[in-house]
């Protein structure tokens, strides 16, 4: 026996330790900052990948200055330009030395020689096939882009510059507002575009993840007579902003307004498309202000160049000449998108709870922020639509244990249960909507005119409407026809005035118009006809789905029946519209029939009005009084041929009831 007491031989022993199973490591508990969450969940904010990354940070900031201008009622003039950065200049800008390729193989994008043989062999049978069904006459598909690069390739990076006429930042206040996650200045109950006070935080994070670069933020506010500058980024795991320079500037030239600017990697070749979309319907919804948008390439401008020679005469002292043609090229974008109205919608306005929908959290942080002292001042100030008899009624209702004087602060954790079960149960009059600022009608007409060109369009203002206790307004458009609209229905998505490009199959406005509406019962054919389908939404609560704001769902029924009622309104609108064009075509189709018919028939007719006025002489038959004018003067032989044939088809209505008329008899 071993002196250890262990009978187990040393191979033995090896493989019972192999079979016993895995200690599982400790649980440590851990906490998260909110900007380490949204660091690893940045595809819930919009920022998927380095394109998409490219089009929110766009967005976020675009949306920041529209709400800045708009706050202090400023037309908003928004400059924002979008700068390639090459590799070469971006390491130099991090001060790091260019290196070329050593181990080609060691690359994602590196193709082996066998690889890239196989690609070429299957790349030429495609095109020697693609030329057999040209001969033949056949239809030929394009051959599929060669896919020599595969893999992530090479990052690209970019400078985001975004500028704006807004009320600009309070100097101090800064830091906090870009680098800590969660903190912003609209979390009121207002309609704005911003909301969760993350979106510019998100640019940064993914700036820090990308290019390690910092975000920099010039602001000057109204009457300031300096300009705040600071450059910053985030400590992620402490959600708190790590300032590298934050100072006061002369601010000679009295500017106000903000600008930011941060570099991040990205994605133009893939993305540009989506951003100047968005651009474009930005500018739709909002045509009272000015936008500069530019994209500036880090490519070398692209020159075609055409050489021939001119060949003169020997002995001329001129020798043959050469003639060179440069043509410029580049991918560069700047456009300018017009202000097309001084006229803005009226500043949204800040409200109080509805009290339908409040939650007890929320009970709990108003009687927490409260300057009211007792239960019925409470009740009467810090919700809207409840009166002082109201919460009168409301205080007899919760029980014995409440009175109006008691103090509000002093209320137990129970009877704040008792308040929340009231007010969820109770009736209250809808908000009122009063706070809101839709786009309105006219502006979204003028955008669909300005965007589209179509034939008939039709839109509806809904009045303000309510889902738990939140209001919201619906406007929409429908239109027909228009350039380069494609056949079917197309949807255009706005949510507190933005654009909503993404994730559109979910989307309320989508599943309503491709499901609930009954489109040929209104005249309007749903795979010919070019529909374009525009709906506004704006409340003081937009139920987004995800922080990336791309889309409402479609679960709450107040808005999706609101939304269905709004376009159902355009069409009943349209169809009058295209009965009245179709009864307009098939009336001149007639008249150019009948306009065919008639010279020739005229002899005809006028031998049978003759007879008829004969006729009618001999009382054998009677005539309408209406054609009693014409008839008379047949009779007395006052019209010819000749001008009862010019009448006819002056009068082409009138006559065919007559011609009619006469078949008849
Ligand atoms: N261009 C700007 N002009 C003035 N203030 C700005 C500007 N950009 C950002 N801010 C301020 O910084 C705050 C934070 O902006 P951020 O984009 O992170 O969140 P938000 O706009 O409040 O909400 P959301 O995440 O929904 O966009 C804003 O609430 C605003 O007060």
């Amino acid at each position: 026996m071993d002196g250890d007491g262990s009978s187990e031989s040393p191979i033995e022993t090896k493989k019972a330790k192999s079979k016993t199973p895995r200690k599982p490591k400790e649980t440590i508990l851990k906490q998260k900052s909110p900007a380490e969450f949204f660091a690893e969940n940045k595809n819930i904010a919009g920022f998927d990948n380095p394109g998409k990354s490219l089009y929110t940070t766009v967005r976020e900031l675009v949306e920041n200055s529209l709400d800045s201008a708009e706050s202090i009622s400023e037309l908003p003039v928004v400059e924002i330009t979008i700068e390639e950065i090459g590799k070469s200049k971006f390491n130099s800008m991090i001060g790091l030395v260019d290196r070329e390729r050593v181990d080609a193989a060691l690359y994602d994008d590196y193709e082996t020689e066998k690889a890239r043989e196989k690609r070429l062999a299957k790349e030429a049978r495609a095109q020697e096939m693609q030329a057999k069904n040209a001969a033949l006459g056949k239809k030929v598909k394009d051959t599929p882009a060669s896919k020599a690069i595969k893999g992530r390739g090479e990052a690209s990076f970019y400078r985001v510059t975004c500028k704006d006429n807004g009320k600009g930042m309070p100097h101090d206040d800064i830091p906090n507002m870009f680098g800590r996650v969660l903190s912003g200045t609209k979390y009121g109950l207002k309609q704005t575009r911003g909301k969760f006070g993350l979106g510019a935080k998100m640019a940064l994070i993914w700036s820090k993840m990308s290019t390690g670069l910092p975000i920099e933020i010039t602001s000057s506010m109204k009457n300031q007579n300096y300009v705040s500058f600071c450059r910053l980024d985030i400590d992620i795991h402490k959600n708190i902003p790590h300032v590298h320079l934050h100072e006061k500037r002369e601010n000679k030239e009295h500017w106000r307004g903000a600008e930011i600017q941060v570099v991040i990697e990205g994605n133009w070749t893939t993305y540009r498309s989506k951003i100047l979309h968005y651009m474009r319907q930005m500018a739709v919804i909002t045509p009272y202000a000015q936008f500069l948008f530019k994209f500036v390439s880090d490519a070398p401008e692209y020159a075609y160049v055409s050489i021939s020679f001119q060949l003169l005469p020997p002995k001329t002292t001129v020798h043959n000449h050469l003639i060179q043609t440069v043509l410029f090229g580049s991918k560069n974008v700047s456009i300018r998108f017009a202000r097309r109205t001084d006229v803005m919608p009226p500043i949204p306005m800040e409200t109080k709870h509805h009290p339908s929908s409040v939650d007890l959290l929320l009970i709990k942080r108003l009687i927490a922020e409260t300057s009211k002292q007792n239960l019925l001042q409470f009740l009467q100030h810090e919700f809207v639509n409840i009166s002082k008899s109201y919460a009168e009624r409301l205080i007899g209702e919760m029980g014995p244990d409440f009175g109006s004087k008691m103090t509000v602060k002093s209320l137990t954790s129970q009877q704040l249960v008792r308040i929340h079960q009231l007010l969820r149960q109770a009736k209250f009059d809808d908000p009122s909507g009063h706070c809101l600022s839709p786009a309105g009608e006219y502006n979204l007409r003028l955008g669909i005119i300005k965007e589209l060109h179509p034939d008939m369009v039709a839109t509806y203002s809904g009045s303000a409407q309510v889902f738990e206790g939140h209001p919201f307004i619906v406007e929409a458009g429908v239109s027909v026809g228009g350039k380069n609209v494609k056949q079917g229905l197309n949807i255009f998505r706005f949510a507190n005035r933005i654009p909503l490009l993404f994730e559109q199959g979910a989307d309320v406005v989508t599943r309503t118009a491709h499901k609930r509406i009954n489109w040929s019962s209104y005249k309007i054919n749903q795979m010919q006809d070019k529909i374009g389908v525009f709906v506004s939404i704006v409340s003081t609560k937009i139920p987004f789905k995800g922080t990336g704001k791309e889309y409402i769902g479609d679960d709450i029924t107040e808005i999706a029946s609101a939304v269905k009622y709004a376009i159902q309104q355009c069409c009943v609108q349209l169809k009058s519209k295209i009965v009245k064009k179709m009864h307009a075509r098939e009336q001149q189709e007639r008249k150019r029939n009948l306009s065919r018919y008639i010279p020739d028939a005229s002899g005809a007719v006028y031998n049978v009005l003759k007879e008829m006025t004969q006729l009618h002489a001999s009382k054998k038959i009677r005539y309408g009084d209406d054609d009693a004018e014409l008839l008379s003067k047949v009779s007395e032989n006052l019209i010819t041929k000749e001008t009862l044939c010019e009448k006819l088809s002056k009068h082409v209505e009138q006559v065919y009831s007559l011609a009619l008329c006469v078949k008849v008899s």
